[in-house]
Order: C-alpha cells, then structure tokens, then sequence
C-alpha cells in the first residue's frame, strides 16, 4: 500500500504504461502509451497490420526494452522485476507456433510451474493441482495425456493458456490468441478470457483482429495507428464509426457501432446493371436482401423505413438511397409522396414479408401501386437464391 502511494499509482492497477515508447534501434513504433488495466479487466488492442500491436506487447512482455517509458506491474516496475518473481505475476502467450517436440498437454502446463519449483523442478502433489485446475479451466483436461503434436490448432492455443494459467499470475498477456481458430473457437476462447478475468480477477491485455469479438469482450479498447494510440477507453465510447473507419482506412465498407461491425458501401460508380431496385422493407426482413444487392452492386433505393429500424440503419452504413420516417411516427403522406416518385422511377421493386402495423401500414399500398403499375415484382421468399434467379431472369 505504501509502495502504491510513493508512486502515485491507483492500487487497483495491475498494469500500466507510463508515456512508454516501443521499437527497434532507431525505429520508433508506438510513442507515448499511457494504459492501465485493474484487476477482472481486459483491455483490447486493436489496429491495422504493422501497427505496433505486438511490439507494444513484447515491450510489455519485457520481451524488448522500453525506448522510453516506464510499464508498471503490480506497482514494481516490471523491467527490474527478476525472471522469477516476473513469471509469479505475470503470464505471456503468443502467437508464434511453437514445436515442444514429444511433449504432452500435461508437460506443457507443469512449465508453468517452473517459477515455483525446487532447484531440480520436482513438482509437489499441490503443482499437480494447480496443473489440473488450470487445465480444467479453459476445458483442456482431456488434452493432458495427448501429444502436443497431435493437437488442433485450438486444442493447442488452450494448452498454451492453461500453461499460463498454471504460473498463477494477475496479468495475462495474449497476442492475436484466436488468429488459427475456426469460427467457433474464436467466440469460445474470448468467452473463456472474460471469465477468467471475472472469475479468477485476472487483469488481461489482448491483441484482437477480430473487432466485434473484442467488443463483445473488452472493458477497454486502445486503438493503434500511425506510432500512437488514436483512441483509448471504454469500448462504448471509442468503437464510432469515424474513428474506426479512420483506423482501418476504410474506402468500401463503413464501420457501424450499433451493429458493432462493417458493411459494404454501396458502389453507385460500379454498378452492375443501370435498372434500379425498388426495395421495401422493415424490422430487419430486408437485411439480406440489402447485403446480397450492395455486395453484388445494384441501384437499389429502399423505403419507407423507420429511422429506428435495422434495415435503416444497415441501409444508412451502406450509403443507400433511402425514404424514411421518424421513429414511431405513422408514415407521413409527403414520405408516401416522396417513395412513389422512387418507385416509378425504379424498373424493379421487391418486398419482403415485413410486419404491418398502424405506422407503416402504407408500404402495403406501395407494394399494391408497383403490381398495377407495370413494374416487375419480386415477392423475397427468405431465400437469397430464388431472389437471384428472378433477378438474372428479369436482368437477361
Ligand atoms: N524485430 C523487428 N525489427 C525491426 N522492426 C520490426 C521487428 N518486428 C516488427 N517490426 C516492425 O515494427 C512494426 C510493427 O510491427 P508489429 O508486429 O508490432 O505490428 P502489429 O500491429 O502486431 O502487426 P500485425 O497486426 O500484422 O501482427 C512493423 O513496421 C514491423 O515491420
């Protein structure tokens, strides 16, 4: 508690960076980071390819030394802490593949013993424990017995985290953990790193190319670009779509925080046919429809839409044509107006099964209006396929 104060450090911090400036030699990658992580916290790095992500980890790692700056680990600074005392506190697991040669899962976790062993590295009946325990938690006891060789890639990743585990740290530190794992594996070890840090009060820092699972994890997002962080704090707050969109420099797609992912913009300069598409839609019965026509470049305008409905705001982050209604509000008669002009200007109109209701009761006379009036209309049957039939039908 002392130390705490002498340092002017909130006690509840397990890590943080003071101004620190990461590189190689004359090399200067990330300048100035100032982050700190408590106790049942993660903090997510993100940021394009080359940015700094893994050298700001390594750094933190005590892998590299600082250019300047100063990390703190539990109020010590951590480049003084000895090897030993630095692994009791602190757990690393990267990226690289490793090759243990004719090791088990078991032998892999008992190296997270190490920095509690005797001189000969003779593991006590409560080491055994810990390994099993640690093993257990991110589900790998069944990997114990088995070749490290002839593991998946996820298989692999967990007994890497559970050999982590087992040197009982407060800091965990991964980079790009989920970077060989199939779809499922991704979502089930981001799950397992928010209960750790909820569960067994880890403070966690992570790398993460995926950014909607860092969302869904995180309590705190640095955002890395161009040597500095651009961004830092909750991800609530930092994940806009601005910022985002600037991050990663984005020309066709736009980030969307709602959905807390991108969509495609649509291409008007590159469109696939001159023939303009009529959409109507609502309550999110048109978000196929709208992903399938932008990401194979059609002229769509879609109507009428409430501003709060997720077509709208898949429509909004495609940058489509739309007609729409205050939320809540019942259609007005100037949007009614405003969508039949679109709509005879348009050559095709398709519909989805959209719920009715007092508010958008009117897109029903739309869909009526396009059938008398020679318009070609495709009823969407929820099967994108059938969809891209008729259109190639009406189209060749
Ligand atoms: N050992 C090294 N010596 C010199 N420069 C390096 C070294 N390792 C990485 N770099 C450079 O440092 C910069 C940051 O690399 P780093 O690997 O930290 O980025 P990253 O954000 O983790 O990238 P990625 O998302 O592609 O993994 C890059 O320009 C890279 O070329």
């Amino acid at each position: 508690m002392m130390y705490c104060k002498i340092i002017n450090l909130n006690c509840d911090t397990m890590l943080k960076t003071e101004n620190l400036t990461v590189g190689y030699k004359d090399y200067v990658v990330v300048e100035n980071v100032n982050l700190h992580v408590k106790e049942r916290e993660i903090l997510c790095i993100i940021g394009p390819n080359g940015a700094g992500k893994s050298t700001l980890l390594k750094t933190i790692a005590t892998y590299l030394k600082p250019k300047k700056g100063v990390v703190y680990l539990n109020s010590q600074i951590i480049h003084d802490l000895t090897p030993k005392k630095l692994a009791k506190e602190m757990a690393v697991v990267l990226t690289e593949r490793v090759n243990p040669g004719n090791m088990t899962g078991y032998d892999i976790v008992a190296i997270g013993r190490h920095p509690y062993t005797d001189l000969f590295g003779r593991l006590t009946e409560k080491d055994n424990e810990i390994i099993i325990n640690a093993a257990k938690s991110v589900n790998a006891e069944y990997l114990l017995n088995k070749n490290f060789f002839e593991m998946s890639d996820g298989e692999r990743q967990k007994i890497m985290i559970a050999r982590a585990l087992a040197q009982e740290p407060d800091v965990l530190i991964l980079d790009e953990p989920t970077s060989f794992l199939d779809a499922k594996h991704k979502i089930e070890l981001t799950l397992l790193l928010r209960n750790l840090a909820t569960k067994n009060n880890l403070a966690i820092v992570v790398t993460l190319h995926d950014i909607e699972l860092a969302l869904r994890i995180a309590d705190k997002m640095a955002l890395i670009k161009n040597h500095k962080v651009i961004a830092y704090g909750h991800p609530e707050d930092v994940m806009k779509k601005e910022i985002v969109n600037n991050l990663y420099d984005l020309d066709n797609a736009n980030y969307n925080e709602i959905i807390g992912y991108f969509e495609l913009k649509n291409n008007k300069s590159n469109l696939k046919s001159g023939n303009r598409i009529f959409l109507i839609c609502g309550a999110g019965t048109g978000v196929d429809v709208l992903r399938f026509l932008t990401k194979n470049e059609y002229n769509v305008v879609v109507g009428i839409l409430h501003k709060n409905d997720v077509d709208y705001i898949v429509a909004k982050t495609m940058e489509l044509d739309a007609i729409v209604e205050e939320p809540f509000n019942p259609i007005s008669n100037e949007k009614f107006e405003e969508a039949l002009r679109e709509l005879r200007l348009s050559d095709i109109v398709i519909y989805t099964d959209f719920p009715v209701g007092e508010i958008n009761i009117i897109n029903k006379k739309l869909v009526e209006y396009a059938k008398t009036h020679n318009k070609k209309v495709i009823e969407y049957n929820g099967k994108i396929t059938s969809l891209k039939n008729m259109l190639d039908d009406i189209l060749d």
